[in-house]
């Protein structure tokens, strides 16, 4: 009998596991392994946050195997180098992975699958561990992926999923076989004051209670910021503790609009997955629109330090900014509008905001933080590249009673209802007793210089 190797990486689950499932399928044993790969670390992939996050993942993993009679093997350095060495040290004749998306997750492969061969050893990569759908499944006839969300969405809805694979009973992990010790959140400094929880377990529950009870008021509630109303489940789907397949199987058993909506969501995730499998050059470079005349980061400098630190004078977007710091995580609809108004109203280049929800998102992800990113400065995928959201008008929209606003920025909350919005409104002293900032820019001002910009270009 065969010794596998399962290499863990964005996928840190027991359940719906299929190369986790192919591994233990005729194999005597295996090593469940997960490497800190040096590489994440140099190319600055490891904000605290996540961090954080992925020390409970892994903690939460090796238990869930020592439950089973196994445990995570833990080891650090160069990816390859250290598969390598595991599977020289087990004897083992086969490693199993999830396929990514990334350019880096495509090289990893590929050298693995090298230095594998001249140790004769076999390389595995599975889809659909990552993504509901694997990159590729659906194509348009004239693309190798999809560039629009609506007919990649039908297609994808029309695509049979494959079963989810049910959790290994037991796991015997070969003798000989050393760890480093399980990494945990203790001595991690600059986390967010509310950062949640992870791990499969916590990811489990938190995917039961949102099935049974919050789901059905998705459809109306998903946008409105105050209420909070979307599951939460972002980081859980970025380190692979829940499988996006299971997810779409549960919601769509789960039925009614609310559950519709949030497969749709669902999509969307796949879907910049797909774009990013195709184009991994999107993670850093315009995808479609060329957009080379950005204010200049010195020019920009105190837009951008304002930006960050949810003090630009529009409550909506500073509340979305302190929401981030504070929680390393935001609302959708809030994501949107601080990366419109860092994009269009400040005409700051995409990248800059992009890299500073990596260094706070704890679901911070390649595919759906830079594909979003790109969305809404107009140099992606969205088909209306030129629209601006304005933070009042939204502020009105999805946070009509400035709830949202009052949570994130205590120092307005002696302002009631609506008046939240616009503080720039107060005269003399009333205006005075307040210890907020004006607006950096007058949007008027903003939508000027955007359009005369793009027109430009
Ligand atoms: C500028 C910007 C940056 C973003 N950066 C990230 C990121 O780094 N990581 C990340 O996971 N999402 C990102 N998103 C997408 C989206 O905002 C989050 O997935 C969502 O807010 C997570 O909250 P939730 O789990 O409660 O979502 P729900 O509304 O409950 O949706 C369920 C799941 O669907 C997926 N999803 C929802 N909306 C989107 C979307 N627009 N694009 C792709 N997938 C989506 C997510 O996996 C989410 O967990 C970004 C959006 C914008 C506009």
């Amino acid at each position: 009998m065969n010794v596998s190797v399962v290499l863990f990486t964005s996928d840190l689950r027991l359940h719906d596991h299929p190369a986790l499932r192919a591994a233990q399928d005729g194999s005597a044993a295996l090593v469940p392994l997960f490497v800190r790969d040096d590489a994440v670390a140099e190319a600055g992939f490891t904000a605290p946050n996540r961090m954080a996050f992925l020390a409970d993942c892994l903690a939460d993993l090796d238990g869930g195997l020592r439950a089973r009679g196994g445990r995570l093997v833990v080891r650090s350095g160069d990816v390859v180098a250290q598969v390598c060495q595991v599977v020289a040290e087990a004897d083992a004749d086969e490693v199993h992975m999830a396929a990514g998306v990334s350019g880096y997750a495509r090289r990893r492969e590929e050298r693995l699958r090298t230095a594998l061969e001249g140790e004769g050893c076999r390389l595995h990569v599975h889809d659909t561990v990552i993504t509901a759908l694997a990159p590729g499944a659906v194509t348009p006839s004239t693309s190798d992926h999809f560039a629009v969300f609506t007919p990649y969405f039908r297609h994808w809805s029309q695509e049979p999923l494959r079963d989810p694979v049910a959790a290994p009973r037991a796991i015997r992990v070969p003798d000989g076989v050393g760890s480093e010790a399980i990494p945990s959140r203790t001595g991690l400094s600059g986390l967010s004051e509310g950062l949640a929880r992870g791990g499969e377990s916590e990811g489990r529950k938190r995917l039961t209670a949102w099935l049974r009870a919050d789901i059905a008021s998705y459809e109306d509630g998903h946008d409105d910021l105050s209420g909070d109303a979307t599951s939460r489940l972002s980081p859980h789907l970025h380190f692979g503790t829940l499988s996006p397949v299971e997810l779409v199987h549960r919601a769509r058993a789960a039925g009614g609009p609310g559950a519709e909506a949030f497969v749709r969501q669902l999509a969307w995730r796949d879907f910049h997955h797909q774009v990013l499998a195709a184009r991994p050059d999107a993670a850093v470079a315009d995808y479609r629109t060329k957009r080379d005349r950005w204010r200049s980061e010195r020019a920009a400098h105190e837009d951008i330090k304002a930006w960050k630190k949810g003090r630009t004078g529009y409550p909506i977007v500073d509340a979305a900014m302190r929401q981030l710091r504070h929680e390393g995580w935001m609302h959708n609809r809030a994501r949107l509008l601080a990366a419109s108004f860092l994009t269009k109203t400040l005409y700051v280049d995409w990248r800059i905001g992009a890299r500073h929800f990596l260094d706070l998102l704890v679901d911070g992800d390649v595919a759906n933080n830079q594909l979003n990113w790109q969305w809404m400065a107009g140099t992606g995928t969205d088909s209306r590249p030129g629209r601006v959201l304005n933070p009042v008008t939204q502020a009105k929209r999805y946070d009509p009673d400035g709830e949202y606003v009052r949570r994130w920025v205590p120092e307005l909350a002696g302002l009631a209802g609506g008046a939240v919005h616009e503080p720039w409104k107060l005269q003399g002293l009333e205006r005075a007793a307040y210890d907020y900032p004006d607006p950096v820019v007058e949007l008027s001002e903003g939508l000027a210089r955007f359009r005369a910009a793009r027109d430009r270009d």
